[in-house]
């Protein structure tokens, strides 16, 4: 049991040291709660913003993973790394575009409502 948590934060961990979009993506992250915070967002608000924020996490962890057994099973130029690569940036980019939409629908009303 120790071990499984030992090994899950040594993944995330690994991910963020060789992702530089994860850090970026923390950043964001970072600000949307700040943002949530100082804007009074509902409940209901939140759980979309932290559902966002996981998602995006958890298709980059995924794809970290991806790209090191990859660059594992195959160093040299194939077909199948190719797609394997670009499938796991297709899935961080449609998470990506629905956190930014999740974002605007979120937050644009409450900016908006700040408006003289
Ligand atoms: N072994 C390979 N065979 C074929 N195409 C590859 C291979 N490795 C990478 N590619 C192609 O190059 C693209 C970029 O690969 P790369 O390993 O730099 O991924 P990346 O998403 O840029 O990773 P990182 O975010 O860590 O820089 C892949 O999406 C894929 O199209």
């Amino acid at each position: 049991m120790l071990c499984a948590f030992r090994c899950a934060g040594r993944g995330i961990a690994y991910a963020f040291a060789s992702q530089r979009n994860l850090k970026i993506q923390l950043a964001v992250a970072a600000l949307a709660v700040a943002a949530g915070l100082i804007l009074g967002i509902s409940r209901t608000e939140w759980l979309a913003v932290v559902l966002a924020i996981m998602v995006v996490a958890v298709s980059e962890v995924v794809n970290t993973a991806v790209e090191s057994v990859t660059d594992l099973a195959s160093p040299d130029w194939h077909p199948l790394a190719r797609a394997a690569k670009d499938a796991g940036a297709g899935a961080v980019l449609l998470a990506s575009a629905g956190s930014v939409a999740v974002g605007l629908i979120v937050f644009a009303p409450h900016l908006l409502a700040l408006l003289p």
